[in-house]
């Protein structure tokens, strides 16, 4: 049972139009706590006509809300951004409970989701117009952004507050509103956000929280013409099909996929800083999100000095319950996500790499990962071509600059990318050459809500956070006056 400081925030229930409602079926899905298994709630799983009553009630919320000052629109996000702030410790407790980071990542986190909320309630004041010079002295030309309208968010279980307050808050902030369908496995951080988003005065369905089967609240939100914008983050392969979904209504499409992220150590980098960067990429939430370093090029003349260091940082690193003091890793999501960890491993072995540390299930059992370093990893491993998902970093040598961004490139993803050298020349020229919507130089962390996340490729479509965030939930409209 997780213990909480304001027991109301775990709820197991939708909020629907203002309105705390189960499914009328009586139908739940079960929430799991990674760590051991245990049972944590039931939370509704919901039908396509409920679903559809809540879209009906975000068509109802939309223009009040949109008519609302943008400063009022501010003064609600202020309030949710600080309840967030001060129940941070509640929400935290809730997140490990249901997704197994630790704890102390778990509060950074919803620090971070806080964060975007404050910043988009700020940007809601800054949705400037254009008057643009005519080509004809008697034409005055304007250019009005008008928010979207409905939107929808389907988010996924590795960031369970920040990656819904990264869409709502620049949704609301510009006048939309919205519904949320967070991960089956991550339903209880949403739906305690929820409760702050009601509490901090955010109107009946200007944002709505709706758990259950994926394809049934999907495929509604989707298929409505009343939704006209979807934001998702998640695999690349659920994108497509949602993509799909959109096409015959024509919507906004915000989408936030899968990344192959490449980590490059030149020779000429500071090792030491290289390995502190490559353990906050690599196995920040157990390398469970989608800017995780997933395959690491060392260059030869480093490369023996640069492995054996991250190999000792490496085992060293504390595995265990998200809520045991001191722990770093906790365990993974699902048996899925362990298998696939396992299948890359295997792979990896079959075709020719050797384990440096790591390499098996922890002997904590259950979804405990050791971390571990792989060497020899080749290009035709499944750790070079896919997103790995886990706590594992396989290094690959390399010898030029030339081919290692021929390496790096080499791959239909396009998220995260990240490089260390001390040279400022090929500094320029590898962020330049890297096909990445992000790099980070001689760092491991690059996000913040004040900087533009997203990918180019087959990683996505939009930016998130930033002033470019809030573009996503605008229209353009131009606005052409004859003065005769
Ligand atoms: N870009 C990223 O940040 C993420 C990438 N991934 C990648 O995807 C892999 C698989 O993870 P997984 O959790 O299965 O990711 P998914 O892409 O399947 O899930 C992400 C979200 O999409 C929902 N969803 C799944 N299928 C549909 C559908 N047909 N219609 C509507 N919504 C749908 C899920 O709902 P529900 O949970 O209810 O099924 C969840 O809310 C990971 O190993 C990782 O490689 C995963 C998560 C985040
Ligand atoms: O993994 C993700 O889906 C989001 C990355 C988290 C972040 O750095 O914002």
């Amino acid at each position: 049972m997780v213990q909480l400081r304001s027991p109301h925030l775990l709820r197991d229930a939708c909020l629907i139009d203002g309105a705390w409602s189960r499914a009328s079926s009586g139908a739940t899905i079960e929430v799991h706590d990674p760590a051991d298994g245990s049972l944590i709630a039931r939370v509704p799983s919901l039908s396509a006509a409920e679903v559809s009553q809540a879209v009906e009630a975000a068509g109802r919320a939309f223009k009040p809300w949109a008519g609302l000052a943008a400063q009022e629109r501010a003064k609600i996000l202020r309030r949710w951004f600080e309840l967030i702030v001060a129940n941070a410790d509640d929400l935290a407790a809730l997140m490990t409970a249901e997704q197994g980071k630790p704890l102390a990542e778990a509060r950074g986190e919803v620090l971070y989701a806080a964060s975007f909320i404050e910043w988009f309630a700020e940007e809601a004041k800054r949705v400037y117009g254009e008057v643009i010079p005519a080509p004809q002295a008697d034409k005055r030309l304007m250019v009005l952004k008008q928010p979207v309208g409905v939107c929808a968010a389907i988010t996924p279980w590795n960031f369970p507050a920040a990656m819904i307050t990264r869409k709502a808050a620049p949704a609301l902030a510009a006048g939309c509103v919205m519904i949320v369908k967070p991960a089956e496995q991550t339903p209880l951080t949403a739906l305690a956000l929820g409760v702050l988003a009601e509490k901090a005065g955010i109107p009946a369905g200007v944002l709505q929280i709706l758990t259950g089967e994926s394809r049934t609240v999907g495929g509604v939100l989707t298929g409505s013409d009343t939704v006209r914008k979807l934001s998702f983050t998640g695999s690349t392969e659920v994108g497509r099909i949602l993509m799909a979904e959109c096409a015959p209504t024509i919507k906004r499409l915000s989408l936030e996929l899968g990344g192959n992220a490449p980590f490059i150590v030149f020779d000429d980098a500071d090792l030491d800083a290289a390995v502190e960067g490559a353990i906050a990429s690599k196995y920040r939430n157990a390398g469970q999100t989608c800017v995780c370093a997933n395959r690491l090029y060392v260059q030869a003349g480093v490369f023996d000095a640069f492995a054996e260091k991250l190999a000792a940082r490496v085992a060293a690193l504390p595995v265990g319950r998200g809520t045991e003091p001191g722990v770093l890793i906790g365990p993974l999501i699902d048996e899925a996500a362990l298998e696939k960890v396992e299948s890359h491993l295997q792979d990896a072995l079959a075709k020719g790499a050797r384990v440096v540390t790591g390499g098996k299930r922890h002997p904590l059992g259950g979804l405990f990962f050791e971390p571990t370093v792989l060497v020899g990893a080749t290009s035709d491993m499944r750790v070079a071509r896919e997103e790995t998902f886990g706590p594992v970093a396989p290094l690959f040598r390399f010898e030029t600059e030339e081919e290692v961004i021929a390496l790096a490139n080499d791959t239909e993803f396009g998220l995260a990318s990240y490089f260390y050298t001390e040279n400022a020349k090929r500094a320029w020229r590898v962020v330049e050459a890297l096909e990445y919507g992000m790099v980070g130089h001689n760092t491991g962390l690059i996000s913040n809500e004040v900087a533009p996340f997203g990918g180019v490729k087959q990683s996505g479509l939009g930016r998130e956070g930033s002033h470019h965030g809030i573009e996503e939930y605008l229209e353009v409209k131009y606005w052409c006056s004859a003065l005769r």
